[in-house]
């Protein structure tokens, strides 16, 4: 076909063409590797701006932690450190002479001394308006949340964690912090971590903000050896980028790990979101000891907290389990026939799922269709048998799969860990047995108690899930939804505005189906979880009340 433009010359064209929009260049077919979607758009993973770094890099640390001292039934001992780098320690650090400013109205913080008047004076105005609302009662802002970040100078922090755990094979360390979407937690079973994402984030953000790598020290049980591992990682390969990796004499025959890293943070905004997590991972977790600290070159700006252990009691370890049959869709099956060491359909049936006995499975052979049969070669199986095979999974009848598997906080604990840390005039706890979604067992535990130490009035939701406490999210969460809305507190003669009131809510699962990588709250729309956190929460206000 032949098209207007072919009878112009090229200069024609160019001159004639000059209003017309640009023609859009075919766009070109690119990839990205695991490691460079998480490092655009780490948000999702909890690394929202510098502060909620610091704070996420701190959990990640410390469920780490937690999950390897329960792994090997060892009563965890975990200390924390936060150390504020200066900005000349860490230009020292790296490498880089100090510079002072030379030509001030260059930096985005540069303001003439118009302004600073204009910019005092408003703010004044504010602080006025603000003392005001909260002489009446009104909520009011705090201010520091109030002003612009702009211009700040980044803020330095060297986070240590160090714990008592199972340790991390030599060989195994370097994917295991270099490479994003490894861990060993992608089993079914419950554990705090699952995505093998979270210490991989911590590392992506040490080298956006800080472009230090990332230090592990660790040794397994009666090793004669520690491990030594200093690594980044190729953000677009998606592999670590080893800088030392050694082992050393380990003579006190320690075990554990000691994970180090220096990433840009903000302390200021986020120690208060920080120490309400330690505070409620003391209350989730009273078997376990906790130090905190956070290191300051000024003095007074120091904290130390111990978090010491209440009992010696823990949960019992989570077992790992096979699939329930409804908890499986069609690429899971296909990995589970890929993977099984079974020859037979009727031994795969048998074997990799949880609930099919002997005779269930040649049933639903014989219910699959005359192309099946018990002896056929699993691996044989085609595309359509698998569709098949998911559709009978569907439609028939199983077992709900056990919660024997689950390792849940426990009544004791979660009343031990409430009364530690808050001090209640009053606490009661119920347990609940277990319950299923989507195929996957979870069970709740709920406590509710009155009055306290640091308690505000009104409610005080504490949310747990596969013993994290989860602070974030709140208005959205299942359990914040369900003691604001539909727990009738009048009826149990308690004042939902003016009493202290603390109501918390303990999910385990083999699956907790958090809304996004960040495990900040899990959705108000499945019902089942739903009404299970309202039953058990009637149930512990009712026992609160016997009491
Ligand atoms: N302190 C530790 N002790 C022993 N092993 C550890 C420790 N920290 C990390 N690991 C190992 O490194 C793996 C990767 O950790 P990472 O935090 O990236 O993911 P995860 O904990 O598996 O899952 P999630 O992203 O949900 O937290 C873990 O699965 C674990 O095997």
């Amino acid at each position: 076909m032949e098209s207007g433009r072919s009878s112009e010359s090229p200069e024609v064209a160019k001159k004639g063409k000059s209003k017309t929009p640009r023609k859009p260049k075919d766009s070109i077919l690119k990839q990205k590797s695991p490691a460079e979607f998480f490092a655009d758009n780490k948000n999702i993973a909890g690394f929202d701006n510098p502060g909620k770094c610091l704070y996420t890099t701190v959990r990640e640390l410390v469920e780490n932690a937690l999950d390897s001292a329960e792994s090997i039934s060892e009563l965890p001992v975990v200390e924390i450190t936060i150390e504020e780098i200066g900005r000349s320690k860490f230009n020292s650090m790296i490498g880089l002479a100090d510079h002072e400013r030379r030509d001030e109205a260059l930096y985005d913080d540069f303001e003439t001394a118009k302004a600073r008047e204009k910019r005092l004076a408003k703010e004044a105005r504010v602080l006025e308006i603000q003392a005001k609302n909260a002489a009446l009662g009104k909520k009011v802002k705090d201010p520091a949340a109030t002003k612009a970040a702009k211009g700040r100078e980044a803020s330095y922090y060297r986070v240590t964690c160090k714990d008592n755990g199972r340790g991390m094979p030599h060989d195994d360390i370097p994917n295991m912090f270099g490479r994003v979407l490894s861990g060993t937690k992608y089993g079914l079973k419950q554990t705090r971590g699952k995505f093998g994402l979270g210490a991989k984030m911590a590392l992506i953000w040490s080298k956006m903000s800080t472009g230090l790598p990332i230090e592990i020290t660790s040794s397994m049980n009666s090793q004669n050896y520690t491990s030594f591992c200093r690594l980044d990682i190729d953000i677009h390969k998606n592999v670590p980028h080893i800088h030392m990796h050694e082992k050393r004499e380990n003579k006190e025959r320690w075990h554990g790990a000691e994970i180090q890293i220096v990433i840009e943070g903000n302390w200021t905004t986020y120690r208060s979101k920080i120490l309400h997590y330690m505070r409620q991972m003391a209350v989730i977790t009273p078997y376990a000891q906790f130090l905190f600290q956070f290191v300051s070159d000024s003095p007074e700006k120091n904290v130390t907290i111990r978090f010491t252990r209440r009992t010696d009691i823990m949960p019992s370890v989570p077992l790992e389990t096979k699939y329930h049959p409804s908890a499986v869709d069609i690429l899971l099956i296909k990995r589970l026939i890929t993977e099984t060491s079974k020859q037979t359909l009727l031994q795969f049936l048998q074997h990799e799922f949880v609930n099919i006995g002997k005779s269930h499975a040649e049933r639903l052979i014989g219910e699959m269709g005359p192309d099946f049969s018990p002896k056929m070669s699993v691996k044989s199986l085609t595309p359509q048998q698998i569709v098949r095979i998911h559709q009978l999974f569907r439609q028939a009848k199983f077992d709900d799969p056990s919660g024997d598997i689950l390792s849940p906080a426990g009544e004791y604990n979660l009343r031990l860990g409430i009364i530690k840390e808050l001090h209640p005039d009053m606490v009661a706890t119920f347990s609940g047995s277990a319950q299923v979604f989507e195929g996957h067992p979870f069970i709740v535990e709920a406590g509710v108690s009155v009055g306290g130490k640091d308690v505000k009035q009104g409610l005080n939701v504490f949310r747990f899930a596969n013993r994290i406490p989860l602070l974030f999210e709140q208005g959205a969460d299942v359990v914040t939804r369900t003691a604001m809305k539909r727990i009738n507190w009048n009826s149990y003669k308690i004042n939902q505005t003016q009493d202290k009131i603390g109501v918390f809510v303990s999910i385990v699962s083999t699956k907790i189906p958090f809304k996004g990588t960040g495990k900040e709250y899990i959705g108000d729309d499945i019902s089942e979880i739903a009404s299970a956190v309202k039953l058990l929460s009637n149930a512990a206000i009712s026992s609160n009340q016997k009491l």
